[in-house]
């Protein structure tokens, strides 16, 4: 158990670099066992999600190596093995392997997924597009069981009834080997949907439309890596930075950043009055200033990603006046609210509906990481507060902010993680 440590009253200031995305990565490791070749990624970002899924690829006989940021497997001996548990239950994205072992071995056994404490995460999409694509999917001792007959898996037409991007992702790594072709309408449009087909049509899948509503799957017999894959810049760590300096920052240059993948967060910021300059790859955004109050009302890319509505919550704080947040993806996604409360935010929730006031009455006190942007946001928070936060279960932070010490480090900002049973320092 982890515990993070922040001094309140400290102004973010310098330069940030941003890294790899955590969804494209989660995606692109389990993709990887579909290949007939080893291959590398770089730009990986070193977040606890990227060793837990190195874990579930060892329980398989798939080697894999990461330093300083590249990530090299090799899935050329895996086994096919049932993956009930363990580290399955730690994130969200092993589920992908539902869908990679599908398009491998026609079939696949894996244990309901873990992730973060938003409200309901059903996966009945998923299943839907396993069973278009010709598969049998049996719930079973919290697990799912996943097999195709003796054809194997066919292409097919699928309309999914609600825009999901692991839906979207799991069936994608299942059609790309399939006979024939599958279309997918209502997909979902994130950019990491189209950074996971840009490495696998450069092993040789056939896949167009990803990016838009519509994808088109002509299935393949092989997979070969040729090059290794860059993944995109984290838009949502980007985002997180971009508010924390807003609020409060005095002078802060995120770097390596995709601007058109932060267009609807961009926009909120203008709104509210923060300056930014936005350039090819970097943002700058000075801080102070006179904030207005917005409603922020969450929806699938392009529109403004539910991953940032906890984090931007610190800087509506400093508007004067009263935002509000709807979140139409996880409307229960609200478990910072009573800790924000507790640190004197004024903040409250109530039909789905988090309405956030001007706040400068700050305290920093103990409060928990319950997933990783609520717990994201409270370090936002506790920057601005009097005193001393203590925030617990800062591992689901880790889960995916890449080398979040460091980085705000050279930001100015101090802050420490402490293991909780041994007090010893990170
Ligand atoms: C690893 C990863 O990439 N995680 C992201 C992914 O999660 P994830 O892929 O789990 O999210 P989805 O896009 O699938 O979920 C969107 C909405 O669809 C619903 N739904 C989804 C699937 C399904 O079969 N049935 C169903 O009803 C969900 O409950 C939710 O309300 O997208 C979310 C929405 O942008 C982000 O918050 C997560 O950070
Ligand atoms: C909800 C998130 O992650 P996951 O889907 O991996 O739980 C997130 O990154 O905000």
């Amino acid at each position: 158990m982890k515990k993070m440590i922040i001094k309140g009253g400290q102004k973010l200031s310098g330069e940030v670099t941003i890294g790899g995305a955590k969804n494209s990565t989660v995606a692109l490791i389990p993709a990887a066992i579909l290949a007939d070749t080893p291959v590398t990624f770089d730009s990986v970002p070193d977040i606890l999600d990227v060793h837990n899924l190195m874990l579930i690829l060892k329980s398989m006989n798939v080697t894999s190596t990461f330093n300083h940021g590249e990530l090299y497997v090799d899935p050329t001996k895996i086994n096919k093995v049932p993956l009930p548990g363990g580290a399955i239950k730690s994130l969200r994205a092993s589920y992908y392997f539902m869908g990679a072992l599908l398009g491998r071995f026609g079939e696949a056994v894996v244990g309901f997924p873990g992730g973060d404490n938003i409200g309901p995460r059903p996966i009945d999409q998923h299943i839907k597009g396993f069973e278009a694509l010709g598969a049998k999917v049996l719930e079973q001792n919290d697990a799912v069981h996943i097999k195709t007959g003796a054809a194997g898996l066919h292409g097919a037409r699928i309309f999914f009834d609600i825009v999901s991007v692991g839906a979207t992702i799991n069936v994608l790594l299942a059609a790309v080997k399939a006979k024939g072709t599958t279309i997918i309408e209502n997909a979902a449009k994130e950019p990491e949907i189209v950074d996971l087909a840009t490495f696998l049509n450069n092993m040789g899948a056939q896949i167009r439309g990803a990016g838009t509503d519509v994808i088109r799957i002509k299935g393949v017999d092989s997979l070969k890596a040729t090059n290794t894959h860059t993944i995109i810049p984290d838009r949502i760590e980007a985002g997180t930075y971009l508010a924390f300096a807003a609020a409060n920052g005095d002078g802060v240059l995120v770097k390596n950043v995709i601007t058109e993948h932060l267009e609807p967060f961009i926009a909120k910021l203008v709104e509210m009055g923060v300056y930014l300059e936005v350039n090819e790859d970097s943002i700058y955004v000075r801080g102070g200033g006179k904030l207005t109050p917005v409603t922020v009302k969450t929806a699938p890319f392009p529109g403004f990603a539910t991953d940032l509505q906890q984090p931007i919550t610190p800087l509506l704080m400093k508007a004067h006046g009263e935002s509000k947040i709807i979140d139409t993806l996880y409307p229960e996604r609200i478990k910072h609210v009573p800790e924000m409360q507790r640190m004197g935010g004024n903040i409250s929730s109530n039909n789905g509906i988090i309405t956030v006031g001007y706040s400068d009455m700050l305290r920093g006190t103990t409060v928990e990481a319950s997933e990783i942007r609520a717990g994201v946001s409270l370090l936002g928070l506790a920057l601005m507060s009097n005193g001393t936060t203590m925030i617990v279960k800062a591992e689901n932070i880790l889960r995916g902010y890449e080398r979040i010490v460091a980085k705000l480090r050279g930001l100015s900002v101090d802050v420490q993680i402490i293991e909780k049973n041994t007090d010893s320092e990170d």
